[in-house]
């Protein structure tokens, strides 16, 4: 009987977001462990076959990392964005255009749907300008990263047209053809608002946002886009958690209607948030719409 309540409530859902863009941004913290990456890549084509358009836009920090350890190099981040010189902007590329990319695709596509990966220099979909860190006075140059300047959605619009899922690496270009490195986040928050998508939903390692990530026991549910950015100042969002939730924010603002924040690692994450009443992870929502702000404790 339980089966058939869960079946129940998974249907109205199911009819909710009949025809409606969800985009995911995948990030590399949990595509390190292969059977949860596939677990992942099979509840992303399910949303395909009960009638959505999801959106894969992919990060890779840790696999970055490993190419450049085998290279003798290091890098260092700056809020949250890899300082990223010459060098390290090839490497960048290799491993997200290529390596990642295209697993993701290769794990779609075994599970019985059709996926295409670009990066965001195909057809100039993702037109960005050099980023600095901090005010002009002070401004610190982190290399060949990029902020998003503007996204052209045909590309992804011609695709999910065809029925194939557009699976995104960050990187962007500008007019003179230079390629920059983007923090996964942002591009996914800016994809999602210029699509104007139901959900952006961000996987991770952690289940949401904590109240204090050293401790990590209690988890905030539900919060609101200035609650979220007080807690940037505060520094309770720190490290990767700031590229998270401001793209959130901006996604948000642009007229996504709901973001989640969920844990990669834990069973049907992405099919429980969307398609269960409980639902997990943090959610976050346009001022005013706060419903069920609640702190809780993770329950497994
Ligand atoms: N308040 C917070 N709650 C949860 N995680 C936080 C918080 N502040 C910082 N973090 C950090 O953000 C990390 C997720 O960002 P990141 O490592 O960039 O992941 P991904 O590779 O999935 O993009 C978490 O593993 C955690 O260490
Ligand atoms: C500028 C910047 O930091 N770019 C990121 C791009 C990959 C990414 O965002 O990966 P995750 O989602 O796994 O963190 C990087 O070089 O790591």
């Amino acid at each position: 009987m339980e089966d058939v309540k869960i079946l129940s409530q998974a249907l109205a859902y199911i009819r909710e977001f009949h025809g409606k863009t969800v985009v995911i941004k995948y990030g590399g913290n949990a595509m390190r462990d292969e059977e949860i990456k596939e677990k992942v890549i099979r509840d992303i084509a399910l949303l395909k076959y009960v009638g959505m358009f999801p959106v894969v836009v992919h990060g890779g920090g840790p696999a970055i990392n490993n190419m450049l350890h085998k290279l003798g190099k290091t890098s260092e981040f700056k809020r949250g964005n890899r300082v990223t010189d010459r060098e390290t902007i090839e490497i960048v590329e290799m491993v997200l255009g290529g390596k990642v990319n295209k697993e993701i695709v290769s794990l779609l596509n075994k599970n019985g749907t059709r996926a295409v990966g670009i990066t965001g220099k195909d057809s100039n979909m993702i037109m960005a300008e050099k980023k600095y860190i901090g005010s002009n006075e002070e401004r610190i140059d982190i290399g060949y990263v990029g902020q998003v300047e503007g996204i052209d959605a045909e590309i992804i619009e011609n695709l999910l047209e065809a029925g194939i899922i557009p699976v995104i690496a960050p990187l962007g270009t500008d007019k003179k053809g230079n390629t920059y490195n983007i923090n996964a986040d942002y591009v996914a928050g800016e994809v999602a608002g210029t699509l104007k998508a139901a959900k952006l939903i961000l996987i991770t390692d952690t289940d949401g946002i904590y109240e204090d990530i050293d401790d990590k026991g209690t988890l905030i549910k539900e919060l609101g886009v200035e609650e979220a950015a007080k807690l940037i100042e505060e520094g309770i969002i720190c490290g990767g958690m700031i590229p998270k939730v401001e793209a959130c924010i901006s996604s948000l603002k642009n007229g996504v209607e709901k973001v989640h924040i969920l844990n990669g690692e834990r069973e049907h994450s992405i099919l429980r948030e969307l398609f269960t009443e409980s639902g997990i992870g943090t959610m976050i929502v346009g001022n005013g719409e706060v419903k069920n702000a609640n702190k809780y404790l993770y329950q497994t």
